[in-house]
């Protein structure tokens, strides 16, 4: 099921990069980091791959939540009033998907391991949860809510902060390049090669401890981290100096964020295939951020130069 998933992430990375970045000049990164982990949870969990019930899907997604950061003023023409008609239809698709699971299941040709709605229809129809149709919707939506755009955000962070830090831009280069090394061209990323990024995942954390701060604030108390406010990803060489739930980007406890893996292995996969392609400026030197409450980037607009061609298109 792990291999699936990865071979899956990888699918969809290289077919966005080839969609929207090769052979650009510039690209926005924000809305395309947003765009590719929407893709990732609807191809990994909910095994919707591309197709027009994907676009209609990210289409009436994106306006909804427009929608729950905007003014709630339900007339015609505002943004509340578009998402909530974005929502009825974001629903409809989603039970739509339900339906069609429910029926590839009864039909004998699906298992609980294939996606996320039919893990739940079966957990239905063994009678240990009651469940109903509206309740796996409201789950998938919770999952899109709380999954795409966190990762999202840190994509587009680290982009960000590796655009101004070449030292550490070729470190990371240089561990996905050895990776890459023993792999033919359209050979999908495993398991193993995802647990071999281990220095691609410091720098992500230093951008989760830099960005992601936590609501007490201990991501930046010197107490716990030396020059908290340095990029530094070096810092996480010797993790245990770290106090335990001084470093918690996803939560901790019980309520812990359950996509904490799942976030770790899209953003290793889709950073093996940028680095290894392009190298990238700034176009505004001093883009700023807001927190709402998580940070949110601005659009981040980039300029591309392409460094080689690591893998035969998908296209
Ligand atoms: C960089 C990426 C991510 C970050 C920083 C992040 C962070 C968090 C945090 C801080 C929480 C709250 C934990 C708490 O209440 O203590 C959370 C909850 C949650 N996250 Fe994530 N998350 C990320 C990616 C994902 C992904 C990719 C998924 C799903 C595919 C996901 C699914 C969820 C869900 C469903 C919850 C709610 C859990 C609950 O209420 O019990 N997250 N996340």
């Amino acid at each position: 099921m792990v291999t699936k998933c990865i071979r899956k992430m990888d699918e969809e990375v290289r077919r966005h990069i080839d969609l929207n970045w090769v052979g650009q000049k510039t690209v926005t990164v924000a809305p395309l980091a947003k765009r590719l982990t929407f893709d990732i949870i609807c191809s990994v969990i909910f095994g919707q791959g591309a197709g027009p019930i994907r676009e209609a899907l990210a289409a009436d997604f994106k306006k909804m939540v427009q929608a729950m950061l905007s003014i709630p003023v339900n007339i015609p023409f505002t943004k509340f009033n578009k998402g909530l008609s974005a929502s009825r239809r974001v629903r409809k698709v989603l039970r739509q998907i339900a339906c069609d699971r429910e029926a590839a299941l009864q039909q004998g040709h699906s298992s609980s391991a294939d996606d996320f709605f039919t893990y739940m229809l079966v957990l239905r129809s063994e009678g240990t949860h009651s469940l109903t149709v509206e309740d796996i919707v409201d789950n998938a939506i919770l999952l899109l809510l709380a999954g795409y755009e966190t990762s999202s955000v840190l994509i587009t962070f680290l982009l960000r902060y590796l655009a101004n830090e070449p030292d550490i831009l070729g470190k990371i280069t240089e561990e996905q390049e050895e990776i890459a090394r023993y792999k033919g061209p359209d050979e999908p990323l495993t398991w193993d090669d995802v647990s071999r990024m281990k220095y691609t995942w410091k720098v992500a954390m230093e951008t989760l401890q830099t960005v992601f701060t936590a609501i007490i604030i201990t991501h930046l108390d010197a107490n716990f981290f030396d020059d908290p406010n340095k990029f530094n990803p070096a810092r996480f060489h010797n993790q245990s100096s770290v106090p335990p739930y001084c470093f918690v980007p996803f939560g901790g406890g019980p309520r812990m964020c359950p996509g904490n893996e799942f976030a770790r292995t899209e953003i290793l996969v889709a950073m093996h295939y940028l680095v290894r392609q392009f190298r990238w400026k700034l176009c505004c030197k001093d883009e700023g951020y807001r927190k709402d409450p998580v940070p949110m980037p601005l659009e981040l607009p980039i300029e591309l130069e392409t460094r080689s061609s690591p893998w035969i298109c998908l296209k």
